[in-house]
């Protein structure tokens, strides 16, 4: 099986064509006004549209209220809702009931506790998206964490890595921590929100070598 490829924080449809021309599996949208990515909902439903069926689309939300939620999801019919604040499983399980969409919970690693709770949201999230801890943003924060702790933890949900990844150190990421789903936000731009086509590139490159059923030699 493939490495599945999440390119986070895409504002312009220049970037979402260059994601899927270098083999991204997913692209996401934050709806956050305090990212340098934020799009407006009425931006995220044109990049959606752009988007197609070529690649899922993940819409972002941090610790949205219901009002928003549910007009994010009327506006930008995304694949996937990716939660990215204090979110309760009870409030995923009812989110994915009502909307039928895939859900998807971020969580920041400090410690072993941490994974270990992640297990409260079996059932309520299809995928746990393991991150950095918050700093002044809750993701997107260009920071990685311990990885030997996912290797030594024992998943109970599907589960992918974000944090700090970049074209550079993927390749080691993959290695230490197994992960069958990778997500890159900060580490493939030139600027805070300004993807960087060349660096999106050598991202997927440095994936798709790892793969060994794609490895081209
Ligand atoms: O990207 C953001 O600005 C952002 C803001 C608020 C909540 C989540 C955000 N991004 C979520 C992602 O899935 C990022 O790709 C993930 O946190 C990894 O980011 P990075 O360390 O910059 O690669």
């Amino acid at each position: 099986m493939t490495t599945q490829i999440k390119i986070c924080g895409l504002s312009t449809e220049a970037a979402i064509d260059a994601a899927i021309d270098a083999g991204a599996t997913h692209v996401g949208l934050v709806h956050f006004e305090k990212s340098p990515r934020h799009v407006s909902l009425e931006r995220a439903a044109e990049l959606r549209k752009h988007a197609g069926t070529r690649v899922k689309v993940a819409l972002l939300l941090v610790n949205a209220d219901p009002r928003l939620t549910g007009k994010a999801i009327g506006d930008v019919r995304p694949d996937i809702i990716q939660f990215h604040g204090s979110e309760t499983p009870d409030w995923l399980k009812l989110v994915g009931d009502n909307s039928g969409l895939e859900i998807w919970k971020a969580l920041g690693v400090r410690d072993k506790p941490t994974l270990a709770r992640s297990a409260r949201y079996a059932g309520a999230a299809a995928m746990l998206l393991f991150d950095a801890p918050a700093k002044a943003l809750p993701g997107g924060t260009g920071t990685s964490f311990d990885w030997s702790l996912l290797a030594e933890h024992e998943h109970q949900l599907p589960w992918g890595l974000a944090g700090g990844l970049d074209p550079d150190n993927v390749t080691q990421a993959l290695t230490d921590t197994g992960a069958k789903l990778v997500d890159v936000s900060s580490g493939v731009e030139s600027a805070p929100g300004v993807k960087d086509v060349d660096r999106i590139a050598a991202f997927c490159q440095a994936v798709r070598e790892f793969d060994p059923q794609t490895r081209s030699s």
